[in-house]
């Protein structure tokens, strides 16, 4: 069953959203000024304290979780020595890891696909490759490993590598921001050329810096940092079984939960080009940064806490946790499939029966299925997934947890953002949807 809701008034925006106008869309670009473009994560002051904070915040956490108190509460520790800092090999590690998954990117594996159509009527192409890359690098550290590679040293390494990463973070978004101002209006992103050059770093201004076919952004937003992630983390467990002799289950588990999210982002790597990073932001700081420094040296550090502060889990408690994740992971891709589905080929049988809204850009809303529950069905997936990562630490300390906190405002953040884009573009639609599912994230809560 489908409802039809009277869309006159929404004509202008159709217009706006539908008209083939490339050029009026340029020249829309040209005429912004740095008032009339909206801005995201506080403006120029968040563009001025969020490079300095967050950095900072990685060093801070990687800190704390091997201290033995691992309280966020506790004062910053000492200053860390140059010799704590920087480690040369750190250097040709994370250059050495970044030219590696850039060739597997070029390697002519997998399939090519089609991104959305631009504002200037093309689709870019995109390699379909990653979940070879993850194979691959999988073979080769295990390779690696057989050879006697002291994988657990890369505890050691940690904060020098996260400094090198945080450093070719700033370096690449430098490079990113200068290199925009050479390509043609239609090619940067709508929210990432307010004029502040503050805020334009750090948002970004070009939407698909590319490099010949190589795309600048979709490589990193997968491949060299939440590749990293799982390869510290294994790190992480070596040094456990370096220091005690086998792996702990606590930490086989947090190894295996991540590994699994981590693949499953790769198995369906097309669908990242429906994303709103993808589609919509700029390249810049916050992308690059979130990219190669936040997810790989945040996201994974449970297992680096699990290192100094072992802990012991119950076989119930194990199986708990992994009923958790379990139904985490259940609706997380459930949810996303149907719509990528539904996004892609809205006949198909496994979703050609669900109630829709028509909108006036001719798209579809769901309003039944997943979609029908909570209107980000995925964000609760996800949710539920990154507390199972917390639990196998226990209840002692809070920086296990830092995880499913940040991910809770990542999340409501991104919803609201998702939520205005949303507005602008269905208009009177999208209310119903609002009104027809009034939960955005958790159900009954929020
Ligand atoms: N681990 C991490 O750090 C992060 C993980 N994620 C995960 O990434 C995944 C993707 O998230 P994200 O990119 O934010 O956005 P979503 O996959 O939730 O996509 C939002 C878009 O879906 C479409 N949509 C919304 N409601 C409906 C509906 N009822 N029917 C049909 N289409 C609808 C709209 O786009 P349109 O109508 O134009 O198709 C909307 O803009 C999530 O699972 C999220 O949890 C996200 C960020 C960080
Ligand atoms: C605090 C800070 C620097 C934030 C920057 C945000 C980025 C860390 C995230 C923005 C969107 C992301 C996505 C994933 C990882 C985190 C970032 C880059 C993602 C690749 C994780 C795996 C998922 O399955 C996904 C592919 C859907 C997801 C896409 C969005």
């Amino acid at each position: 069953m489908h409802i039809r809701i009277s869309l006159q008034s929404h004509l202008r925006l159709h217009a706006l959203h539908r008209r083939p106008i490339m050029k009026a869309n340029s020249q829309a670009l040209k005429n912004r000024s740095s008032h009339d473009t909206e801005r995201e994560f506080g403006g120029t002051l968040g563009a001025l304290c969020i490079p300095i904070f967050l950095p900072l915040t990685v060093l801070f956490l990687i800190s704390v979780s091997r201290s033995p108190e691992a309280s966020v509460l506790q004062l910053p520790p000492p200053l860390p020595s140059t010799e704590q800092l920087w480690d040369p090999l750190a250097l040709v590690l994370l250059l050495g890891w970044i030219a590696l998954h850039a060739l597997l990117y070029v390697m002519p594996l997998g399939k090519v696909s089609e991104g959305l159509v631009l504002r200037d009527g093309t689709r870019l192409k995109y390699p379909i490759n990653g979940f070879h890359s993850l194979c691959i690098s999988g073979v080769l550290l295990m390779l690696l490993v057989g050879l006697g590679a002291p994988l657990g040293c890369l505890f050691e390494l940690l904060v020098p590598l996260a400094v090198c990463a945080i450093a070719v973070s700033f370096l690449f978004s430098v490079y990113l921001y200068i290199r925009s101002f050479w390509v043609p209006s239609h090619a940067l992103a709508l929210g990432g050329n307010t004029g502040n050059p503050l805020y334009d770093f750090f948002i970004g201004r070009e939407l698909n810096p590319r490099i010949g076919k190589f795309d600048l952004k979709y490589f990193c937003e997968l491949r060299p940092g939440l590749i990293g992630w799982v390869v510290i983390n294994l790190g992480m467990l070596m040094k456990e079984v370096e220091l005690r002799g086998s792996p702990s289950l606590a930490m086989m588990l947090v190894n295996i939960f991540q590994l699994l999210y981590v693949a499953d982002a790769l198995w369906n790597e097309e669908a990242v080009l429906t994303t709103m990073d993808i589609v919509h932001d700029g390249f810049g700081f916050m992308l690059v940064f979130g990219d190669l420094a936040w997810v790989p040296f945040t996201y994974g550090l449970q297992a680096a806490f699990l290192v100094v502060h072992p802990q012991a889990l119950s076989s119930l408690g194990a199986a708990t946790i992994i009923a958790l994740n379990g139904i985490g992971y259940y609706v997380f891709r459930k949810s996303n499939s149907q719509k990528n589905q539904f996004r892609r080929d809205p006949t198909h049988p496994s979703v050609a029966r669900l109630e829709t809204i028509a909108t006036a850009t001719g798209k579809r809303l769901l309003v039944s299925g997943w979609w029908g529950l909570v209107r980000h069905p995925n964000y609760f997936g996800d949710l539920l997934m990154a507390l199972a990562w917390s639990l196998p630490c226990g209840f002692s300390h809070i920086l296990p947890y830092f995880y499913v906190i940040y991910f809770t405002v990542l999340l409501i953040h991104r919803e609201a953002r998702d939520e205005r884009q949303c507005r602008a573009k269905y208009g009177l639609a999208w209310d119903t949807y609002c009104r027809r599912v009034p939960y955005r994230i958790f159900p009954y809560i929020y």
